[in-house]
């Protein structure tokens, strides 16, 4: 019998920047476990890319999003583990409403926590879709 093949599917991540520093968290979950990723996730029906992404950022950090606009978009299958998954990443840069918030863990079964990241100085492992972006030099800041 053919095995059925997971369908592909779509999540929305963010780059929340605040100076020279991105928002990361350690996953605790089936893709990407203990790497260090964005914060983001699956796209729900009927949500606009900017919809999903503010309601992830409050979901998993408790921050509200201010500004956002669309940086870039993956395709990748993962075949880490016994899951196999497909998924086609959007990513958003964005900015918080109030820069003073502080991110809080209201997930902790799937993350360690929260923190701000100098881009310069990024803490590894990262979660491999985003670490083949800084490998490729992909830079989510604003050019000046
Ligand atoms: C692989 C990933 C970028 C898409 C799914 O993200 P996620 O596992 O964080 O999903 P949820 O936040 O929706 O649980
Ligand atoms: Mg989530
Ligand atoms: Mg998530
Ligand atoms: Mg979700």
């Amino acid at each position: 019998m053919e095995e059925t093949q997971p369908v592909p599917r779509v999540g929305v991540v963010l780059f929340v920047l605040k100076g020279k520093s991105v928002l990361l968290g350690r996953r605790r979950a089936s893709i990407g476990e203990s790497t260090f990723a964005l914060p983001g996730g699956h796209l729900e029906f009927g949500e606009s890319f900017e919809e999903c992404g503010a309601r992830e950022l409050m979901e998993e950090t408790g921050l509200e999003m201010g500004k956002a606009d669309f940086l870039t978009v993956t395709n990748k299958v993962f075949l880490d583990k016994s899951k196999h998954c497909h998924y086609v990443i959007v990513f958003l840069r964005a900015v918080l409403a109030d820069p003073n918030q502080v991110p809080q863990n209201p997930e902790p079964d799937k993350c360690d926590g929260w923190d701000w990241y100098d881009w310069d100085n990024l803490p590894q492992p990262l979660f491999s879709t985003l670490d083949e972006m800084v490998r490729s030099g992909f830079n989510p800041f604003p050019s000046t």
